[in-house]
């Protein structure tokens, strides 16, 4: 069975602004499959906001244009259907989460009927039957007493209960993808992991699949099956979890790394930022767009777009150091992995 429910495809996505075309992403691909969590991490910037509004077709057109590539979901390209189809996707095959659970609720609207309106834009359903469903999908999000809840408005909830609101309207048309943009990010620490925890097992339970933007490794750590990391509007590395963190391979994923808390580390260890700015998207570098950052840039990284390299299992890198011929390097520390069979730090 064939479970990709999404495929990006060379896409290229500018804004034409005063200044000239701000060339915000370039050359994208992927997939995401059901049943999975795909993280797209990067720096503020990277491209990743604008990749999931193409893909819901929300970015401001103009200055925004598709330039060229694909956006297949369910059978149709995104990138050509019409306005009308794509307002029926949105908050119904296509869930959404963001950062600000305020700006995405109504503030005059109790939220069960918020939830029931979702229900009865996308489901052909009576009222009474909207207003079970929707009582069901606060219960579901963990909600307490939903059919109380049913009755409140969004500022009677605090700031983790109206998130869980948000994922349960952004799930209650029974969507196929979830896409999550830092919808942790305004939540405090304890409440961050359960939300979390919460988009990962009604991801399991329902079998969708799940884009997660976010600019905390942690967060990639604890719920993503697949990583992208964007650079400059760029895919720069793509890999599973385990290996994006245990075997990462381009010198920007080493620099993100480094850049993240660790418990194994030294107590005189400092925490290294990557130093330098990204690049301007008005004019991108021709060459690997983290080379003028980067400690292992060679020459051939300022001239020339480095080849996008399949490692195997599902590991790519766009890089000139995986090529044949290239320095072998060894990368700047490796993250300490507990393999339970031998007990010790790998
Ligand atoms: N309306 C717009 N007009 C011009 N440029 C834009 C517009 N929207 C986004 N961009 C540019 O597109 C690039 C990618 O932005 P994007 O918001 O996707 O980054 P991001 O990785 O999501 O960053 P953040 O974590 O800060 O949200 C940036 O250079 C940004 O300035």
């Amino acid at each position: 069975m064939d479970d990709k429910i999404l495929e990006v495809k060379n896409l290229h996505v500018s804004f034409d602004t005063y200044a000239g075309e701000v060339k915000a992403i370039r050359d994208l691909s992927f997939e995401v499959r059901r049943g999975e969590t795909l993280a797209i991490v990067g720096e503020s910037g990277s491209g990743k906001s604008v990749t999931v509004q193409t893909i819901m077709k929300l970015i401001p057109m103009p200055p925004g244009r598709i330039k060229s590539g694909e956006i297949w979901f369910e059978g149709q390209d995104l990138v050509k259907v019409s306005d009308k189809v794509m307002r029926q996707l949105r908050g119904g095959k296509i869930g959404m989460i963001f950062q600000d659970p305020m700006t995405s609720l109504n503030p005059t609207i109790k939220i069960g009927k918020q939830i029931m309106e979702v229900i009865k834009l996308h489901k052909k359903v009576s009222n009474a039957e909207a207003k079970k469903l929707a009582i069901e999908m606060l219960d579901k999000v963990g909600i307490p007493k939903p059919k109380d809840r049913f009755k409140q408005y969004p500022h009677e909830f605090s700031g983790g209960m109206r998130q869980r609101v948000v994922i349960a309207i952004a799930l209650a048309a029974e969507p196929d993808l979830l896409i999550c943009d830092e919808p942790t990010t305004a939540l405090d620490v304890t409440i961050q992991a359960q939300i979390l925890e919460l988009i990962n097992q009604l991801k399991n339970e329902m079998n969708i699949g799940v884009i997660l933007i976010t600019h905390d490794l942690g967060v990639v750590a604890e719920t993503a099956d697949r990583v992208i990391v964007m650079y400059a509007g760029e895919k720069l590395e793509e890999a599973n979890v385990v290996d994006l963190f245990y075997d990462p391979k381009h010198p920007y994923t080493w620099g993100l790394l480094e850049s993240l808390p660790r418990l194994d580390m030294d107590s005189n260890e400092r925490l290294k930022a990557i130093p330098g700015t990204p690049p301007d998207l008005l004019n991108p570098p021709k060459g690997d767009p983290f080379a003028a950052r980067s400690d292992y840039a060679m020459v051939i990284d300022y001239e020339e777009e480095p080849p996008l390299v399949d490692l195997g299992n599902n590991h790519f890198v766009k890089s000139w150091l995986y090529v044949e011929g290239a320095p072998k390097i060894d990368p700047p520390f490796r993250l300490k992995r507990k393999d339970k069979t031998d007990g010790e730090d790998l």
